[in-house]
């Protein structure tokens, strides 16, 4: 146990030279202190662990109420300091009353040196496992502020996307279940934390756990815990996924990948709102929302017998199906110009553009890997880059991209006049709607539409 910092408050000269001499060996720092009243700016000034407090002060009153006030002083400043009293032989209902106000311990007038350190040494480990969880829960709160900071911001202006985003916002003001629907890398983790973030336990974590990862035989206790002893690693007691998103939002990525063994235990702990540790008896109440997420399809597999229906009724309160990347082309360049902006800044390669012929290739190809494909290759062409232009060798793309989508390579032109045709019959013509799918300016569209004749 690193060895601790005590302050010494007794106004008998005697004493404080005393207990200096025995205690300066086993701890850091003794500091003694004849009169109270200097306590708080002494507390202030120096960093200590443990207060040993005399009951007793003034002279000839021993009725402990100085103690007492002092050491309520004391736990005012900081209510995790150690505060030991030295009471006189016959004050120990006086002691009792300070222990159920707020004190650590008590030692007894004349002390056993033994005795007094070995309770001291004690209230300095429980000090500092007070400090290591104040600790713990403050750097929780860190953690949970950044993660909640760290949005992500979900770009797309297609008129699916604009959907999406309306029915999210209807939604994550609710505490219903979600599904989350689409290929991968389409973003459902990234809706995932929309939710979360609009909805009203956004000061709470949201905890993510990857099924498809999760083997049989930790099922249990990632998720609901366990406690010591329940199997040979089970060193201390733990929390699972369940009761660590206490108050927040689990999102389980990959439901479809549950085998039916692990659905059963998950939809008894969804119907029950509560979870029991892996080795316990007792069954412990969960307060989440529950957002799950799949590129599987739930109800082929229903039909088949690999998914239980009355889970897939439990999840999915409300559905919600991203599109692939390919089903909403428009968002292609405004991703692509997002991604570069940011990879741009993070390798300090600004200012950096696409060439026509790179737009013209982005969005002839049709992204398998969807928007994490996108990202990621983008990335690499920053790297890649040379000078101020991104190049179409620059893009490594894992597919060729004409072959892929079976299309005729058109010029940057033709597609980009196909683009605003397509608009202008969805929106009617309505310039400024189809300037927001566009992602350019209501001006820039207009100029292009004369540009087009269209
Ligand atoms: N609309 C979007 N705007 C900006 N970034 C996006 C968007 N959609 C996805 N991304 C980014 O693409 C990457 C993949 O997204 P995400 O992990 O949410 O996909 P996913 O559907 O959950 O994938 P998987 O099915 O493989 O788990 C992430 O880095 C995410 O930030």
């Amino acid at each position: 146990m690193p060895p601790g910092n005590i302050l010494i408050v007794d106004d008998h000269k005697r004493v404080r030279i005393s207990l200096q001499m025995l205690l300066q060996d086993e701890f850091d720092t003794v500091n003694v202190l004849s009169n109270p009243k200097s306590l708080l700016s002494e507390l202030q000034h120096n960093s200590y662990d443990i207060v040993l407090l005399d009951m007793n002060f003034s002279a000839g009153v021993n009725t402990g109420n100085e103690g007492l006030f002092w050491m309520n002083e004391i736990l005012k400043y900081d209510p995790d300091l150690a505060v030991v009293l030295l009471t006189a032989y016959g004050d120990v209902e006086l002691a009792v009353t300070a222990i159920k106000q707020g004190a650590t311990d008590f030692v007894l007038k004349p002390w056993d040196n033994n005795k007094l350190i070995s309770t001291l040494k004690s209230a300095l480990s429980l000090r500092l496992s007070k400090k290591k969880i104040q600790k713990l829960e403050t750097d929780k709160q860190d953690l949970t502020r950044e993660l909640n900071q760290n949005k992500s911001e979900m770009i797309g202006r297609s008129s699916v996307m604009m959907n999406l985003r309306k029915l999210l916002q209807k939604v994550a003001i609710t505490d219903a279940n979600v599904l989350v629907l689409g290929e991968h890398g389409t973003g459902k983790e990234l809706i995932a934390r929309e939710i979360h973030q609009q909805s009203k336990r956004s000061n709470k974590p949201m905890v993510s756990v990857d099924m498809g990862a999760m083997s049989e035989s930790l099922f249990e206790s990632e998720l609901f815990g366990h406690v010591k002893g329940a199997f040979t690693d089970a060193r201390e007691d733990r929390q699972g996924r369940f009761e660590l998103a206490s108050g927040g939002t689990i999102f389980l990525d990959e439901i479809g990948n549950l085998s039916l063994a692990m659905q059963a235990k998950l939809l008894s702990v969804l119907q029950n709102r509560e979870v029991i540790r892996v080795g316990d008896h007792q069954s412990r109440r969960i307060d989440i929302r529950l957002v799950c997420a799949t590129n599987k399809n739930l109800q082929e597999m229903v039909a088949e017998g690999t998914f239980r229906e009355d889970l897939l009724y439990r999840i999915n309160t409300i559905q919600v199906d991203v599109p692939a990347l390919r089903d909403r082309a428009s968002d292609i360049v405004l991703l692509a110009e997002y991604f570069l902006m940011k990879y741009a800044n993070k390798y300090d390669k600004r200012p950096l553009t696409y060439t026509d012929e790179v737009l013209v290739k982005l969005q002839n190809y049709p992204w398998p890997g969807n928007v994490r494909e996108l990202q990621h290759a983008v990335e690499k062409a920053v790297i890649l880059s040379e000078g101020d232009r991104i190049a179409s060798e620059d893009f490594l793309l894992k597919q060729n991209e004409a072959q892929a989508t079976n299309l005729p390579p058109q010029s940057f032109m033709e597609m980009e006049k196909q683009m605003i045709l397509t608009a202008m019959e969805r929106h009617d013509g309505n310039l400024t709607h189809m300037a927001r799918e566009l992602g350019v300016t209501r001006p820039t569209l207009y100029h292009k539409i004369k540009k087009y004749d269209l």
